[in-house]
């Protein structure tokens, strides 16, 4: 990403932006635009949120955040520019008379309002409402809607309804920031770019599938939002189907978002539905209790700040999906999420099917299948587990596994990685809405959550206790052991 074309200017205003992702993600990622001079000179920021601050507590607790998760990246003289395009508006966004106060930051006339709801889906209708009876919406208005949309597909489809009635579809950004990373991006290449996938990308070569994206934080302070929500909507719902439908998908007719999202629709709709008889056997759900991680000593998600002893939600998930499609047919592809994992790790593994013959015995009872390892976060690249000859001038052939490795920060040293939020924020900021969401594969990642989260109610499946610091419960083993698989360790 290089600076080019001139854009307009716009008034960012970030709603929620005292909260956990506007303070530990957008403003991060505003800052390094801001670095790499990639936010046009009259941009500017207004945060919203209920809290008494002003707008120069506003840039203190901006620059905090910085120096908390940036601290070595801040410069003096970037962060002098950056600050200046900083200003905050106290609103209650339940309460519409309130609104109109944006008309006091706002500069609808000689820039572009793009409105961030970094907030609970349950505020959504309210700003939507609250924005359209204030006036201060035009044709050029932009919104961008954080996941989860909704809390079910009911909700998810009223919440829609309403951003219908105020904004035109094309001025709708539905982020999944997944889709911004660049190795998620980079399964496009991975997989339509080399004739090496094209012919053993399905059933006849792939024995399984494992998506892993876990966490070593926990809810961080954010009970009201999570404890409301679980992994399964968090997480689930979203950036794993989102990675999922990358993997597994059919190749689109080309790049447009028109024919990707009609891909990954048709792969949503081909996933088994999960219902009460059978979600006991293909899902695990597990809640954390205190522990360790990385020797520091954390608190069980029962002890977290404002805490309700009594909650049965999910703070992992893990779960056996199939695929009902001629490509996919009888592999299954092993999903987990959770927080308090040992460390953050995202990978995806193609677990490539054992040979019909083994003629290596002396090296192998059974030879090691070959693995891809798609690294999403950190470290991002890809992995080949292969068998070679040991060199040697023994008679006979000995074999060892190797890894071919390919390191993105190695590989493309001259190339700047940039986070899925710098990248997303910036195509919102420039009016270029390809890699969002449609509203349809949305609703059909909703269709098919929701039916296990109904199942779970149905049986009143409790979570499964983990100590932080773990892969998730015991029983998220056994989910493979019982089809003789393990999970990547
Ligand atoms: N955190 C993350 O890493 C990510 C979050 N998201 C999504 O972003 C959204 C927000 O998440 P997150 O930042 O974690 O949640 P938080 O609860 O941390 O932040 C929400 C902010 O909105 C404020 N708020 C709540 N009610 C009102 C109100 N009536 N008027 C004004 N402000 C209000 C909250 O204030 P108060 O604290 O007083 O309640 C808080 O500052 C969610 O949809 C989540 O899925 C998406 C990707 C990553
Ligand atoms: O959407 C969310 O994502 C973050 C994890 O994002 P990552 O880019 O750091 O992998 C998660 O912590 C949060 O709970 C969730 O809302």
């Amino acid at each position: 990403m290089t600076r080019n074309d001139y854009f307009k200017p716009c008034d960012l205003v970030i709603y929620g932006a005292l909260g956990d992702l506007s303070k530990r993600k957008l403003l991060i990622s505003l800052y390094r635009l801001e670095k790499h001079d990639l936010l046009e000179a009259d941009t500017r920021i207004i945060g919203v949120d209920r809290l008494d601050e002003t707008s120069t507590s506003f840039i203190e607790i901006a620059q905090q955040s910085l120096q908390a998760f940036l601290n070595h990246e801040i410069d003096q003289n970037i962060w002098q520019r950056f600050s200046q395009r900083l200003s905050y508006l106290k609103i209650d966004l339940t309460q519409p008379e309130q609104y109109h106060l944006l008309h006091s930051v706002v500069d609808a006339s000689s820039r572009v309002m793009v409105n961030y709801f970094a907030v609970s889906p349950f505020l959504f209708k309210n700003i939507c409402k609250g924005l359209q009876s204030c006036g201060i919406l035009n044709a050029e208005s932009r919104m961008v809607m954080e996941k989860p949309i909704g809390y079910d597909l009911k909700s998810s489809k009223e919440i829609n309804d309403v951003v219908a009635d105020v904004f035109h579809e094309d001025q709708v950004y539905r982020i999944d920031h997944y889709l911004g990373k660049e190795t998620v991006l980079n399964l496009l290449a991975l997989r339509f770019a080399n004739s090496l996938f094209y012919t053993s990308w399905n059933h006849n070569t792939i024995d399984h599938i494992q998506i892993t994206v876990g966490e070593d934080i926990g809810i961080e302070g954010r009970w009201d939002y999570f404890d409301k929500t679980g992994q399964l909507r968090d997480m689930l719902q979203n950036h794993l189907l989102q990675i999922l439908t990358f993997v597994t998908m059919e190749p689109p007719a080309d790049l447009s978002a028109e024919s990707i999202h009609m891909e990954k629709i048709k792969l949503l709709k081909a996933l088994r539905p999960i219902t009460y008889l059978n979600v006991e056997e293909k899902t695990v759900r597990g809640q954390y209790t205190a522990g360790y991680i990385k020797g520091q000593s954390v608190p069980g998600y029962l002890e977290e700040e404002g805490a309700n002893t009594n909650s049965t939600t999910e703070s992992f998930v893990a779960i056996r999906v199939d695929i009902d499609n001629w490509r996919w047919s009888g592999v299954p592809v092993y999903m987990r999420s959770g927080k308090r994992m040992p460390n953050k790790r995202t990978e995806i593994v193609i677990n490539f099917k054992n040979l019909p013959h083994n003629i290596f015995k002396d090296s192998f009872h059974e030879l090691p299948a070959n693995k891809l390892v798609i690294h999403l976060q950190p470290n991002e690249g890809v992995d080949v587990m292969v068998l070679n000859k040991i060199p040697g001038i023994d008679g006979l052939i000995k074999l060892q596994q190797t890894k071919l490795d390919l390191s993105f920060s190695e590989t493309f040293k001259k190339s700047r990685i940039f986070g899925g939020y710098e990248k997303l924020i910036l195509e919102a900021l420039r009016g270029n809405n390809t890699l969002f969401l449609s509203r349809e594969e949305i609703e059909q990642a909703w269709t098919w959550v929701d039916s296990i989260q109904e199942a779970w109610q149905h049986n009143h499946t409790p979570p499964k206790p983990y100590p932080a610091g773990n892969w998730g419960p015991v029983a998220s083993v056994a989910l493979l052991a019982r089809d003789g698989r393990a999970w990547e360790e």
